[in-house]
């Protein structure tokens, strides 16, 4: 379980998180909610240890950030890393060398699964098709976590059908997956828990499916409370 107490984080005299905390457990799929500047992303950045926090503590299955741990999380950025004159094949050798915890086949059963071109150069990608690559090289790693930021932003249809269809398929199963993202859409049905986010707090988090079945509510219903409030 991944989880997330009091972090603090200040940019420039700013309080950008008040005190957030969750949990993300292992085979769920939690989605961090909030509007753009939330802070959504610097949480994800904090659990990556990429970011330093002003305050709290976060620990993955009961052990605080420390490198090894990052063996077992696998971060997909917001947006392909890899430099553009870089071929898909030569992207996918590089991240077989660099982790240990590389899996070929399933790379391989993703580039069919998405339709990609091992020749394609990264520069000359639509931006879906580099979006679903940057899935690939998130999921290609065998990973107990795999945290995502917006995975679905600025993506047409099909090819936020073809991403939705990955959390759905056994690429997923088992794996605790932790997603951000400004707005729900089709992804309302394929998460268990949200986590929504405001003034730099959890403003309220909650099972999808309980809050469903008990107060006959969906993720969009409370994102309307919450945030027209
Ligand atoms: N390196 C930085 N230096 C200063 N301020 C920053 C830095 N990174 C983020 N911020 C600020 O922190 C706040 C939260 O940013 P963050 O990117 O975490 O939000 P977000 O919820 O992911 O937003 P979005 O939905 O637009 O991606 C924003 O106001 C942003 O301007």
């Amino acid at each position: 379980m991944i989880e997330v107490k009091d972090i603090r984080k200040r940019y420039r005299r700013r309080d950008v998180l008040n005190g957030v905390s969750f949990t993300a457990a292992k085979g769920e799929i939690t989605c961090l909610i909030g509007v753009n500047g939330a802070g959504k992303s610097t949480i994800l950045k904090a659990i990556m240890g990429l970011t330093p926090i002003s305050g709290g503590s976060i620990h993955i299955d009961e052990q605080s950030l420390r490198p090894q741990l990052y063996e077992k999380i696998a971060f997909v950025p917001d947006h392909l890393t890899m430099p553009s004159g870089m071929k898909l094949s030569e992207a996918i050798k590089f991240m077989a060398d660099f982790y240990d915890s590389w899996n070929n086949a399933r790379a391989r059963e993703l580039m069919q699964f998405f339709r990609l071109n091992y020749s394609d150069k990264i520069g000359s990608l639509s931006k879906g098709t580099a979006a679903k690559f940057n899935l690939l090289l998130g999921l290609g790693q065998d990973s107990d976590y795999l945290l995502m930021d917006e995975p679905f932003s600025g993506i047409d249809l099909f090819s936020r059908e073809a991403i939705a269809n990955v959390f759905t398929s056994d690429l997923i199963e088992g794996r605790g997956v932790l997603l951000t993202t400004h707005e729900i859409g089709e992804l309302e049905h394929l998460i268990d828990k949200a986590v929504l986010l405001q003034d730099g707090k959890v403003s309220r988090a909650f099972n999808c499916e309980e809050m469903r079945y008990e107060e006959g509510k969906s993720v969009i219903d409370v994102m309307r409370e919450v945030y027209r409030a």
